[in-house]
């Protein structure tokens, strides 16, 4: 209860310092805020794998207000920014809408280069230190994490083909709007050994080898049908839709990343579902963008334009 309610205090995995909701009780601080009216608990894995019967493992707790695991603070901190971002942008009550626990567990694996959503809770790797640091170091991680449980909870696109790629594209086109000053995905956390890069780009997915454009989609069988790889094409045309640009010759005059926020969303709760496919993806956000914006709005044009540029009809 509010009695109980304290707010915390450590270093993130870049040294930065931040603040978050904890809870006292018995002598202990525990990262389990419950001050936003539902409750944001951290643990720590313990180095079991992702499908242990032992996650969430044991709830990270403290002798004083100061948290000193950097995986643990920007695991719940973060949470906390994604759980606003949703409140505040959409008026979503959690992943559900129904106020749900968001449950964390870092130190998950051995050296393990991943995060997920494992259909109840995020759960984090500390990376091996090349590839990637300590996953919960990149909002847009977190962002893309607690994305995939919205999209379980609304259209539940299947993982695997193009709704599986739509699905991979939501969480990216979520975690980019939350972790706002970019159009890169993971570059907080991905080979900390080398500057600049990033696990993916949504202004030019071809950086690093993925495609933007439907004629060059990925077709065989790896990663369930190349769900983090044909996610590039719709990551084209949402990065073109808000900043506008121009892609195999279609012009398109950007939106914002506001009213592009508001189209997925919409789309994500009223028009996809399950087996949704890339064109079904460009009727939905006509759809939404119609609902929000009017038949022959601007918006409706670019939202046109930018799946024509990626090559979606
Ligand atoms: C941007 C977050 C992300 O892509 O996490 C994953 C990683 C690092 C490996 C495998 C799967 C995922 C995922 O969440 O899809
Ligand atoms: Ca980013
Ligand atoms: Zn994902």
């Amino acid at each position: 209860n509010a009695a109980n309610d304290a707010t915390g205090t450590g270093k993130g995995v870049l040294g930065d310092t931040k603040t978050f909701d904890v809870t006292y009780s018995g002598g202990y601080y525990y990262l389990d805020g419950t001050s936003r009216g539902i409750e944001i608990a951290t643990y720590d894995a313990k180095h079991v794998p992702y499908y242990s019967p032992n996650l969430p493992g044991t709830l990270i707790r403290s002798s004083s207000t100061t948290f000193s695991d950097p995986a643990a603070v920007d695991a719940h901190a973060y949470a906390e920014r994604v759980y606003d971002y949703y409140k505040n942008t959409f008026g979503r009550n959690s992943y559900d809408n129904k106020g749900a626990p968001i449950i964390s567990s870092v130190h998950v694996g051995n050296k393990w280069n991943n995060a997920a959503w494992i259909g109840t809770q995020m759960v984090y790797g500390d990376g091996d230190g090349t590839t990637f640091r300590t996953l919960s170091g990149g909002l847009d991680v977190i962002g893309h994490e607690l994305t995939h449980a919205v999209t379980q909870s609304t259209a539940d696109l299947i993982y695997q083909g193009e709704s599986g790629a739509l699905n991979e594209s939501i969480s990216d086109i979520f975690g980019a709007m939350i972790d706002s000053d970019d159009w890169d995905i993971g570059e907080d956390v991905y080979t900390p050994g080398i500057a600049g890069d990033a696990l993916r780009s949504m202004s030019d997915p071809t950086k690093y080898g993925d495609p933007d454009n439907y004629a060059n989609r990925y077709t065989g069988p790896d990663d369930n049908g190349g769900v983090h790889t044909n996610s590039g094409i719709n990551n084209k045309a949402a990065y073109l839709m808000a900043q506008g640009g121009s892609a195999y010759g279609v012009q398109v005059s950007g939106i914002g990343r506001a009213k592009t926020a508001n189209i997925y969303y919409r789309a994500l709760n009223y028009y996809l579902y399950s087996s949704s496919n890339f064109s079904s993806m460009r009727q939905a956000a006509i759809q939404a963008a119609t609902d929000l914006y009017g038949a022959n709005s601007a918006e409706v044009n670019t939202v046109k334009n930018a799946y024509s540029a990626v090559g979606v009809y």
